[in-house]
C-alpha cells in the first residue's frame, strides 16, 4: 500500500472555495470582494470595507448611514467587559486581554445562543464596533490613564485613536492608520482565519471562533510578527537624532550577525507571496507619511538597512507585519498593542469567514498517519 503524502502546515493544500477574498502571489494582488486591495486602502474607509466583505458589495448611502448609525451606538465597552478586564494584571499581554475580553462579549452578548445568519451579522457588526474600545481601554489602563469613552461624530479610525490617546488625531495619522486597517482586515485562509472556520464547522458560536482566532494570530509566525518586528528596531536601538544613513548601517550589520547565526527574523518572509506582499507597497507610503509627519528619518534607516540586507543576503522579502510595526510606533501605539489593531481589522474578514462556512458547512477534520508505538497490551 502507498503511503499518503503529508502536507506539513497544510501548504499548497485547496481546501475550500472562498468569495471573499483572492490572495494570487503570481500577479502580487489581493482582491476583497472582486476589488484591488489598494484602490480600497486609497478611496474607501474602514467602514466600506467591512461591510463589503460582510455583504459582498460596498454600500451606496443609505446603507451607509444605517452602518453608520449602528457602529457608532455600539462603540461602548459593555460594563462586564470593562470589569473582566479590570480583574486583569496591567502587565497582562495585550493579546491575552483581548482574547478575555472577546470571549466575555461572546458570553454576554443578548444573542448569545443565537446562531442564525442574522444573529451572526449583528455580532460581527457589534463586535467590530466595540473592539477599539477593548484596545484602547488596554492602552490606557497600562499607563495609569482613564477610560476615554467613544465620540460618535467620528470615523471609525478617528474614533479609535480618540480613545487611545484623548485628543483628536492630525488627518493625515488617521488616513495612515485607517489604510492599515483596510490592508490588515482580510487575507484567505491564514492561519487565524483557518482556525476560525475549523471552530464553526463544529457549529460553535462566531465569538467561539474570533476567541480561537485571535490565539492563533498572537504566535511570531502570523500577527504577533508585527510586535516582534519592533522589538527588532528595539534591539538595534532607536537614536531619535540619528542620520538615516548611520541607523541603516547599524541595522544592516545586526541584520547580517542575525542571519549568520540562522535568526528567523519577523516581518519577513511569507506562505503564499514569495516575491513580496502585494499589501507592503501600500503601507510603506503610510509609514513613509508617518516618518515624515513626525520628522523621524532614523526609522526609514533602521527599516531599510534591515530591508536591503535581508533581501541581498536571502532575497526575502517583508511581509505587512514590517512596515505595520513601526507605523503604529509612530503613532504612539506601545509595542504590544500591535497585534490587538491587528486583530480589530482582522475581525471583519474573520467574522465573514464564519458567516461563509456556516452557509455552505462541513466539519473540518483532516487525517494523520499514525507513527507511534505498534499495538501493545497493558499486562
Ligand atoms: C500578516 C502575517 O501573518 S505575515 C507572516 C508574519 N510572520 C513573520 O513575519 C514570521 C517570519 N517569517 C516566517 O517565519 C516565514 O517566512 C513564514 C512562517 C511566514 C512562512 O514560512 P514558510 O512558507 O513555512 O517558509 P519557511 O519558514 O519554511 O521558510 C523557507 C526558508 O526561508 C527561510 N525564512 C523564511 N522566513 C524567514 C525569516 N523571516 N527570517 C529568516 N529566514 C527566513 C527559512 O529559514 C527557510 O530557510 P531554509 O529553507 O534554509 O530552512
Ligand atoms: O496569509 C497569511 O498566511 C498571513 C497573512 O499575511 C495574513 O493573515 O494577513
Amino acid at each position: 500500500m502507498t503511503e499518503p503524502e503529508i502536507h506539513k502546515g497544510l501548504a499548497g493544500v485547496v481546501v475550500d472555495y472562498t468569495a471573499i477574498s483572492k490572495v494570487n502571489p503570481e500577479s502580487n494582488s489581493l482582491l476583497y470582494r472582486g476589488y484591488p486591495v489598494q484602490e480600497l486602502a486609497g478611496h474607501r474607509d474602514m467602514e466600506d470595507v467591512a461591510y463589503l466583505l460582510w455583504n459582498g458589495e460596498l454600500p451606496d448611502a443609505a446603507q451607509r448611514q444605517e452602518f453608520d448609525a449602528f457602529e457608532r451606538a455600539h462603540r461602548a465597552l459593555p460594563e462586564q467587559v470593562i470589569a473582566a478586564i479590570d480583574l486583569l494584571p496591567a502587565t497582562a499581554h495585550p493579546m491575552d486581554v483581548a482574547r478575555t475580553a472577546v470571549s466575555v462579549m461572546g458570553a454576554s452578548h443578548p444573542l448569545a445562543g443565537d446562531n442564525s445568519v442574522e444573529a451572526n451579522m449583528e455580532k460581527a457588526a457589534t463586535l467590530f464596533a466595540a473592539f477599539p474600545a477593548v484596545v484602547a481601554y488596554d492602552q490606557r489602563r497600562r499607563r495609569g490613564q482613564a477610560l476615554v469613552e467613544p465620540r460618535d461624530d467620528l470615523g471609525y479610525s478617528a474614533n479609535f485613536l480618540w480613545m487611545t490617546f484623548g485628543e483628536e488625531a492630525p488627518t493625515e495619522v488617521v488616513h495612515a492608520f485607517d489604510v492599515s486597517m483596510v490592508l490588515y482586515a482580510e487575507h484567505s485562509f491564514n492561519a487565524s482565519t483557518f482556525t476560525a472556520r475549523v471552530i464553526t464547522s463544529t457549529l460553535a458560536d462566531l465569538h467561539s471562533a474570533v476567541t480561537g482566532a485571535i490565539g492563533a494570530l498572537k504566535g511570531a509566525l502570523h500577527g504577533g510578527a508585527n510586535e516582534a518586528v519592533m522589538h527588532t528596531f528595539e534591539e538595534i536601538g532607536i537614536r531619535e537624532d540619528e542620520s538615516a544613513e548611520d541607523a541603516a548601517v547599524r541595522a544592516k550589520a545586526w541584520m547580517e550577525d542575525a542571519l549568520a547565526s540562522k535568526k528567523k527574523v519577523m516581518g519577513f518572509g511569507h506562505r503564499v507571496y514569495k516575491s513580496g506582499d502585494s499589501r507592503v507597497p501600500t503601507m510603506k507610503s503610510a509609514l513613509d507619511a508617518m516618518i515624515e509627519y513626525y520628522g523621524r528619518s532614523e526609522i526609514l534607516g533602521l527599516y531599510s538597512g534591515l530591508e536591503t540586507a535581508m533581501d541581498e543576503a536571502k532575497g526575502i522579502k517583508p511581509n505587512l507585519d514590517y512596515p505595520a510595526g513601526p507605523t503604529y510606533h509612530l503613532m504612539g501605539f506601545d509595542t504590544e498593542m500591535f497585534t490587538p489593531l491587528f486583530i480589530a481589522a482582522r475581525i471583519t474578514g474573520w467574522t465573514a469567514h464564519v458567516m461563509e462556512q456556516v452557509a455552505s458547512n462541513s466539519l473540518i477534520r483532516p487525517l494523520s498517519l499514525y507513527n507511534g508505538p505498534e499495538e501493545r497490551h497493558v499486562d
